[in-house]
């Protein structure tokens, strides 16, 4: 008998969890490694799904591949940690009738760019080869939340191997694929790529998966599997636990039959005493062959855009020259200093105030609140900062939500300054995204979808901005990058200050092919300290000898030192004039007054120069 045949015929009773059973156990570290340490304990829970009325069990070596074992130290044991499960679970199979499956977990979860596909390849082959090399009966591909990644390792096990390959999917919300992929069209690639059983598996229960296979037809040709979890988890002193008892799993194995689910085991959360329940449920029953597919009722997805209160400032700086001023929230509470200098900006007659997101990584009165009550109580449009360094997944997807409900559409997309250089250097930086995905995300909410493509009911219409850094060894290099956040949706660049006018040439030599208008920095300094520190401690930054001496030679006289400092970016802004329409001005420590005066002088100076045509914008 083959697995496969069996499938023909009967519906197969897989095996639960064996990483949270162990974790109940008491068991907080490496699970796989217990394969060479403890395989006993290991032999001890097949035999329990075994006599449970597992059919087919999988070996325990869900994580066990370079990756997720360098995590422990164990990346040499791979090979070890692989043999001995599958021997391990041969020996626990021996005279049962019960087939056993390599398992090989996914590794990405949601974090899509933090592995490469290269890597990817080269941890599964690795794994991949020894599941063969030990004879297993059947390969358990599961927990793969990325699409992309299964059907990348799907096919290199389909070349390399006919034995029976099984695709179980993660799935990110009732019938949708973390990338918004519909479950049917995940599956039916699945099995156009060779899968010969395709499914479910965790982070769901049996209410979503239910829920999602009710949506979907039998696969064309491939055995449809599920393996749910117990329930969604809790936190109980500090562990995760999982409840949700066997009748219910009774229940719901019956159903997922009347799906079509012809392999049907359990995932975290799940024990022997779950098997045993589903397996006694459906003892004897024949697969069902046909199904009624439900039609879910579309959500109604917006199709036209909201109202934008101001025109997208890319529209403005592609006509004609622009200003944008930056001017941080107070790092202490009270805001009278940073109200007063947002309406001596506005009566200057600026574009957009841009708002920080906690730069320099210190805490600053949130650029939410202070960007809303600037453009609400003063009808200045706020440009709001937005990193990927405070916000996980869902705390940005919130954010952008919160941003499109008050009206502010204009926003800065950035990684965001490490945690490191500044006042809580051990705070977490959760960088659950990056600046490109960051831009990717805001520019699907203008399609009116969340992350996982699920519809937010409107589409947003935000206006991004990307940060360029030209202070780097190579400009060529921080260029490449600004392409690529072109190409993510980037649509506009705001760049870090820029201190020599030949930076600027070289600047605009290197951009001016860019599809995009850029925004050049230009941040006044304020005393010799203020230099020295920018020229010595800044990376990339280099200030000219010249400069340096104009600032020293103003020594401690504050006042004098603020006048150099303005001439010195009064010259910056005549060199950028002719090449740039955009100019950002940055006000240094809720300075003000040097920025009134600059952008004064910048619209003295338009009103002189006749506006000429500018070719880059
Ligand atoms: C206009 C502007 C506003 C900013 N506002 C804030 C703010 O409000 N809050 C805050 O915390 N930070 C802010 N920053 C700082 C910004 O978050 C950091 O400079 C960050 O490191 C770069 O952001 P990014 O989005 O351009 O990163 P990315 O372009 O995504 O770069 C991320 C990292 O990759 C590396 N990298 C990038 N380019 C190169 C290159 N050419 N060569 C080698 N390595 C490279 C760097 O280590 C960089 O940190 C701002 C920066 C700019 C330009
Ligand atoms: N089948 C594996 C286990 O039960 C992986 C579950 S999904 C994280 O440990
Ligand atoms: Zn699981």
């Amino acid at each position: 008998m083959t697995l496969l045949n069996d499938l023909q015929k009967k519906i197969l009773i897989g095996d639960g969890a064996m990483g949270t059973l162990l974790y109940s156990h008491g068991v907080d570290r490496c699970f796989e490694e217990l394969n060479l340490s403890k395989p006993d304990e290991i032999l001890n829970v097949h035999k329990a799904y075994i006599a449970a009325g597992a059919d087919v069990i999988q070996t325990n070596t869900y994580g066990a591949n370079y990756i997720k074992l360098s995590r422990y130290g164990l990346e040499d044991e791979v090979r070890a940690i692989n043999r001995t499960a599958v021997q391990i679970a041969k020996k626990a199979a021996a005279g049962n009738n019960t087939y056993v499956l390599g398992t090989i977990g996914g590794i990405r979860a949601f974090k899509k760019n933090a592995y490469s596909l290269e890597d990817i390849k080269r941890n599964f082959r690795e794994q991949l080869y020894l599941m063969l090399s030990e004879e297993v009966s059947g390969l358990l591909l599961e927990t793969y939340y990325d699409l992309e990644e299964i059907k990348t390792v799907l096919e290199i096990a389909r070349k390399e191997t006919n034995i029976p390959i099984i695709t179980n999917i993660s799935l990110h919300e009732i019938g949708v694929l973390q990338d918004g992929t519909p479950l049917q069209e995940g599956l039916s690639q699945l099995e156009a790529l060779g899968a010969d059983v395709v499914g479910l598996n965790c982070r769901l229960g049996p209410y979503h998966m239910l829920s999602s296979l009710e949506e979907i037809p039998l696969p064309e040709r491939a055995f449809l599997s599920v393996y749910p979890n117990s329930s969604l988890p809790t936190l109980e002193e500090g562990r995760l636990v999982y409840g949700s008892g066997e009748k219910y799993f009774a229940e719901s194995a019956l159903a997922f039959r009347n799906q079509g689910a012809r392999l049907i085991g359990g995932c975290c959360g799940t024990t022997p005493i779950h098997i045993e329940a589903m397996a006694a449920a459906l003892k004897g029953l024949p697969p069902v062959t046909e199904k009624k597919v439900k039609i879910r009722k579309k959500e109604i997805s917006v199709t036209s855009a909201a109202e934008r209160k101001y025109p997208p400032l890319p529209e403005i700086v592609n006509k004609k020259r622009s200003l944008i001023v930056e001017l941080d929230p107070p790092k202490k509470l009270g805001l009278d200093k940073f109200i007063k200098g947002a309406k001596a900006l506005q009566a200057a007659g600026i574009d957009a105030l841009t708002l920080a997101d906690n730069s320099l990584a210190s805490p600053r009165i949130s650029n939410v609140a202070v960007g809303s009550i600037v453009q609400q109580t003063l009808g200045l449009r706020s440009l709001i900062h937005i990193t990927c360094r405070d916000r996980n997944l869902i705390g940005l997807q919130s954010h952008l939500m919160g941003l499109h409900t008050l009206g502010l559409t204009d926003v800065l997309a950035i990684t965001g300054d490490p945690s490191k250089i500044g006042d809580f250097p051990g705070a977490t930086s959760v960088y659950d995204l990056s600046s490109f995905d960051l831009i990717s995300l805001i520019k699907q909410f203008n399609d009116g979808l969340s992350y996982s493509g699920k519809p937010l009911g409107e589409k947003t219409n935000f206006s991004v901005a990307a940060a360029f850094n030209p202070n780097v060894k190579y400009l060529d290099k921080a260029v490449k990058r600004l392409e690529k956040k072109i190409a993510c949706g980037a649509d506009y660049f705001i760049s870090q200050p820029i201190y020599s006018e030949k930076q600027l040439i070289d600047v605009y030599e290197e951009t001016k092919h860019l599809t995009v208008p850029i925004y050049i920095g230009i941040m006044p300094l304020t005393s010799s300290r203020n230099a020295e520190f920018i020229h010595n401690e800044i990376p990339g930054i280099t200030l000219s000898d010249s400069i340096r001496e104009r600032m020293a030679r103003a020594g401690d006289n504050r006042e004098k030192a603020y006048q150099e400092g303005l001439a010195i970016s009064k010259r910056l802004i005549d060199a950028a004039f002719d090449l740039f329409n955009g100019i950002y001005l940055i006000t240094p420590f809720l300075n003000y007054e040097l920025t009134v005066e600059l952008t004064n002088y910048i619209h003295k100076k338009q009103i002189e120069v006749n506006e000429r045509k500018i070719t880059h914008v």
